[in-house]
């Protein structure tokens, strides 16, 4: 993909928190600490709060170069000027979406299990496809469970590839060895008690990944 966006590192998904200043404040701490993305997804917040907040990490994004992808409504994300929406399942067609938003923005599909849905993402002009959960996940405890071979054996379909569900600094390896470009997490980040430092852990899983794949440097 010809973005402008980093491709690797840490993609940081907001929870569901209701007071706006508060949230503001705890994304920014989050991204003085290096996240490379951010999705605003906030199953607590009605459409006028939604709006209300996405506009509110607009500017943050902005200040730190980070995209900002608005979580299951495209037409707000496009509405706002965020740089992207995620797509589930339940949100509409990637294709109307890339019809509206254009080339540049990043559209990104959950694919849940499954190489098939992938494939069909990838044909339809996704920018990313995310699959899931691979570990249990406090935020979505009844969420299909995926296997990291899923992540091999997508990278043919050479798309950015996201891992979601329960990951933490410890167990984000063996997905970043299997070929997790972007590792998305809510609450190993939102609810750690240090998440500046937890950001600092996530990436350093993809130093390591690194200096395993080239010692020398
Ligand atoms: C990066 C990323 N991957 C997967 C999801 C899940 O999307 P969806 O299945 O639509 O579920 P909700 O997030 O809407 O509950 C995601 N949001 N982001
Ligand atoms: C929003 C979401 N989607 C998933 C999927 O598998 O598609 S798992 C998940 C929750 C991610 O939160 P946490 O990092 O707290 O586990
Ligand atoms: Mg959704």
């Amino acid at each position: 993909m010809n973005s402008p966006w980093p491709q690797r590192g840490l993609y940081a998904i907001t929870p569901d928190d209701t007071d706006t200043l508060r949230l503001v404040a705890r994304v920014e701490t989050v991204l003085v600490a290096g996240a490379q993305w951010l999705q605003y997804r906030n199953k607590a917040a009605n459409p006028h709060l939604r709006r209300e907040q996405a506009l509110a990490l607009l500017p943050i994004c902005r200040r730190h170069g980070v995209p900002l992808i608005v979580n299951d409504d495209w037409r707000l994300a496009a509405q706002i000027g965020a740089d992207g929406a995620h797509l589930g399942e339940d949100d509409g067609e990637l294709a109307a979406a890339r019809a509206a938003m254009g080339d540049r923005a990043l559209i990104g599909a959950s694919c849940y299990d499954r190489f098939d849905l992938a494939r069909a993402a990838a044909a339809t002009g996704a920018s990313y496809i995310a699959f899931g959960a691979f570990f249990a996940s406090p935020t979505k405890p009844n969420a299909r469970r995926a296997t990291p071979e899923l992540l091999q054996q997508s990278a043919i379909l050479r798309l950015p590839r996201v891992a979601i569900g329960g990951i933490t600094p410890d167990n984000a390896r063996s997905l970043v060895a299997a070929g997790a470009d972007l590792l998305a997490v809510i609450s190993g980040v939102f609810d750690a008690p240090d998440p500046a430092a937890a950001v600092r852990a996530y990436l350093s899983c993809f130093d390591e990944a690194r200096s395993e794949e080239f010692p020398n440097e």
